[in-house]
């Protein structure tokens, strides 16, 4: 088993007998996406290694191009991600876009893309800047004018909860005054990644095969039970009494009825919201497919709601708190960023709540906003299964072929602070998104590539930007007698998070 990748001379991380790379992941003294991601550090000239987990073989992709041209132009072979949940016991996971597999997902893409266009995405920014507007008033006055000391990563969590939830779930919660709401706790339990989820999550990845063969779901019964519940009975009610909210539900509603599609008055000009922002790519329906066509039963509508909750609030959370670290310790990128919120303020009705089109064109705020994402990739780690032999040639002109049935990781976050792309890759300095063409764009993957990029990165950024621009226009951020410089990251995390979490000093300023 281990000669898999000697006889066809491809470099490879010597396995741990039996456990292969899986022993590593287990003894947690390195993040698990650095540990998938060590053959990058290994072998520099190649454009892919090999790796084992337990006795099976799989892949690491080292050139953002391979990763670009897998993702897009060769996409047949590559259609799934790797993990498979069972229906039985992950219903609403199993059932979500990032884990749906073959002619399901596409069915399920090409029909939920129309639900995250630039104008989808404005109509909901109304719901995303009241929710954000209003947590931060009660902020303001819990401040009393006086600066205060608190953990940004649980603010931050509550805002992106109910922001979401509002968003998602069609209900309205505020999880800063009533700390303990049903939602809240549940939205953690549904999106919590570390722990036992984490490592469920993470055995989905690296041993599909297990995890399915010991009957393991991911998500626990009461978490699957409550949003079940909790949209179906949100469907009656606005069924019932008519209700029209401009929300995922609603979306999914239109969907059923095949009432969802690309209108005529779409305006692409709100389909861009800056240069993170992951590029839309068609996806056809297989001829298969088409008989059989997805119901959007309840269960169908939860499942969807559910994983933007769980696919967005993370993710987004720690790029919000990533950023504010940055702009904590780096006062005069804070101040630029200030002036320029400061300078919009006038084009705004009440003078603070953003727009959608005021944020669209703030530049600096997406400089900031990019080079967080670059040097802290949320999700630093992608992959995708082999679904068709896959031939192409190596750095050394030899031709390696990938096999049908095997597992391929894409390093997102060892792109991001390679120095052969980006210079001085640990130094936050928003300036290099200046000038995008002074570096290799493939190489810049916060939101993935090709067809099963992220589906929600024009949500997850416009909500960073406007919880960023309420953040600066009421207070001044200022590092916290707790928080560590530089940050320690957490190692037994499956997310990205700072060990000792991000406590800041939030200094009020008089608006
Ligand atoms: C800063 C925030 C976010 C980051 C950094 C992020 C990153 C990513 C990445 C790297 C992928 C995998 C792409 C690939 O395999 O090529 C992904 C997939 C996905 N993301 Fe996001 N994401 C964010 C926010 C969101 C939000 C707000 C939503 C939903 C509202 C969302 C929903 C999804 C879904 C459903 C997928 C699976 C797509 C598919 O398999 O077709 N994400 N995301």
């Amino acid at each position: 088993t281990y000669d898999y990748f000697e006889r066809r001379n491809i470099p490879y991380v010597k396995p741990v007998p039996f456990f292969g790379q899986v022993w590593s992941f287990f003894t947690q003294e390195k993040h698990a996406v650095d540990v998938a991601s060590e053959g990058y550090h290994l072998f520099p000239n190649t454009r892919i290694s090999g790796v084992f987990t337990l006795r099976t073989p799989a892949y690491l992709v080292h050139d953002p191009a391979l990763y670009k041209q897998m993702a897009i132009r060769d996409f047949d072979h590559f259609t799934d991600h790797v993990s498979e949940l069972s229906l039985e016991h992950d219903p609403l996971l199993a059932r979500s876009l990032f884990f749906t597999q073959g002619a399901r997902w596409r069915q399920h893409r090409s029909g939920l893309s129309p639900a995250f266009t630039g104008s989808k995405i404005r109509n909901m920014f109304v719901l995303l800047s009241k929710s954000a507007g209003d947590a931060m008033k009660r902020l303001v006055v819990y401040s009393r004018g006086k600066p205060f000391t608190m953990e940004l990563r649980d603010l931050y969590s509550r805002l992106g909860n109910d922001a979401m939830t509002s968003i998602s779930f069609g209900v309205e919660v505020d999880s800063l005054t009533d700390r303990d709401n049903e939602f809240f706790i549940k939205g953690k339990r549904l999106a919590k990644v570390d722990g036992l989820t984490g490592l469920k999550l993470l055995m989905t990845t690296i041993m599909p095969g297990l995890f399915k063969f010991l009957r393991l779901g991911v998500l626990y019964k009461d978490v699957n039970e409550f949003y079940l519940e909790a949209v179906s009975t949100n469907i009656r009610h606005r069924e019932k009494h008519n209700i029209q909210r401009p929300d995922f539900i609603h979306l999914l509603l239109q969907a059923r009825k095949n009432q969802l599609s690309m209108e005529q008055g779409e305006d692409e000009a709100l389909d861009s919201v800056g240069f993170s922002t992951a590029e839309t790519h068609k996806v056809e329906e297989t001829a298969g497919a088409a008989g059989d066509r997805l119901k959007w039963l309840d269960v169908d509508i939860t499942a969807s709601a559910a994983s933007f909750f769980f696919g967005g609030i993370e993710t987004t959370t720690t790029l919000l708190c990533f950023a504010s670290y940055e702009l904590a310790v780096n006062p005069a990128i804070q101040a630029r960023l200030r002036a320029e919120i400061d300078g919009v303020r006038e084009e705004l009705a009440d003078g603070v709540t953003p727009t959608y089109e005021v944020l669209q064109k703030m530049t600096y705020m997406d400089m900031v906003v990019s080079e967080a994402l670059r040097r802290w990739a949320p999700f630093g780690l992608t992959n995708r299964k082999c679904t068709k032999d896959y031939t192409f040639t190596n750095t050394d002109g030899t031709k390696i072929t990938i096999e049908r049935g095997l597992n391929v990781s894409i390093p997102l976050k060892a792109f991001h602070l390679d120095e052969k792309f980006f210079p001085d890759p640990l130094r936050f300095n928003p300036d290099r998104f200046a000038d995008p063409t002074s570096f290799n764009q493939d190489a810049f993957v916060p939101f993935g590539t090709g067809l099963r990029n992220c589906i929600g990165s024009r949500l997850g950024l416009m909500q960073a930007k406007c919880f960023l621009f309420c953040m600066l226009s009421y207070f001044s951020l200022e590092p916290g007698p707790k928080l560590t410089i530089p940050l320690e990251l957490d190692e037994t995390s499956a997310g990205l998070n700072a060990k000792h979490g991000f406590w800041m000093n939030l200094v009020p300023r008089h608006v």
